[in-house]
């Protein structure tokens, strides 16, 4: 692979997941925000992972002509019929809360009769290069919300999501163990395998 991909997420938590699971790997990828610091949001104006993921890629790509890796990612927490899924960054409002997202979760879980607790992290990894055709993989990571905050790394909801076949938080598992079980190293792998085909 000769062309450096440019992965573009305004998320500093999944550009240090990428950067992490990249490193290993011997592919030119960078990070936009480093090549571009003024960057622009996209307005994520899809109803599902895969919507916004593709609107990413191709935007960034057709913005800053050069091939691009996007992330649309969320938690889907069952008992809440799948909320806050697409809405996952800006549940609790447009300033992107962490923090308030946590307790909104926690607060409707309480709220409803459901007693599952089973979630999932979903990831839409698409990856587009200027006028061509947009590739998608996806993600997954299965487990449950726990009703306190456990863990200091990661970002999002992940101190209160244990992954199944764990007995710690994605905050206290580290990257280490996350990036090998999350979401988005599932699409990630994927991806890569797609993409030794496209650009070989
Ligand atoms: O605990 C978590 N561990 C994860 O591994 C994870 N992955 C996604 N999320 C949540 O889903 C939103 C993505 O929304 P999103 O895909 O629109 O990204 P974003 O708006 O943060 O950045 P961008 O990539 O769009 O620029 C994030 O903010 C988080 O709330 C995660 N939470
Ligand atoms: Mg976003």
């Amino acid at each position: 692979m000769t062309q450096t991909i440019y992965v573009a997420t305004t998320n500093e938590g999944k550009i240090n997941e990428f950067n992490e699971m990249f490193a290993e790997l011997n592919l030119k990828v960078k990070s936009l925000k480093d090549e571009v610091p003024e960057m622009d949001d996209v307005e994520e104006t899809g109803t599902t992972f895969e919507e916004n993921a593709v609107l990413k890629a191709k935007t960034y790509a057709e913005r800053h002509q050069v091939p691009v890796l996007a992330d649309d990612s969320g938690l889907e927490v069952k008992a809440l019929n799948g909320e806050p899924g697409v809405y996952s960054a800006r549940y609790a409002g447009e300033a992107k809360n962490d923090e308030a997202n946590i307790d909104k979760v926690l607060t409707r879980l309480n709220e409803t009769t459901n007693d599952s607790r089973e979630a999932s992290f979903v990831c839409v990894i698409a990856y587009a290069e200027p006028s061509q055709e947009t590739i998608t993989t996806e993600g997954r990571c299965h487990g449950v919300i726990i009703d306190e905050r456990r863990g200091q790394h990661g970002f999002g909801y992940d101190p209160i999501f244990k992954p199944n076949g764990h007995d710690q938080t994605l905050a206290e598992l580290g990257p280490e163990v996350k990036n090998q079980i999350s979401h988005r190293h599932h699409a990630l792998d994927q991806m890569l395998g797609q993409l030794k085909t496209v650009l070989d």
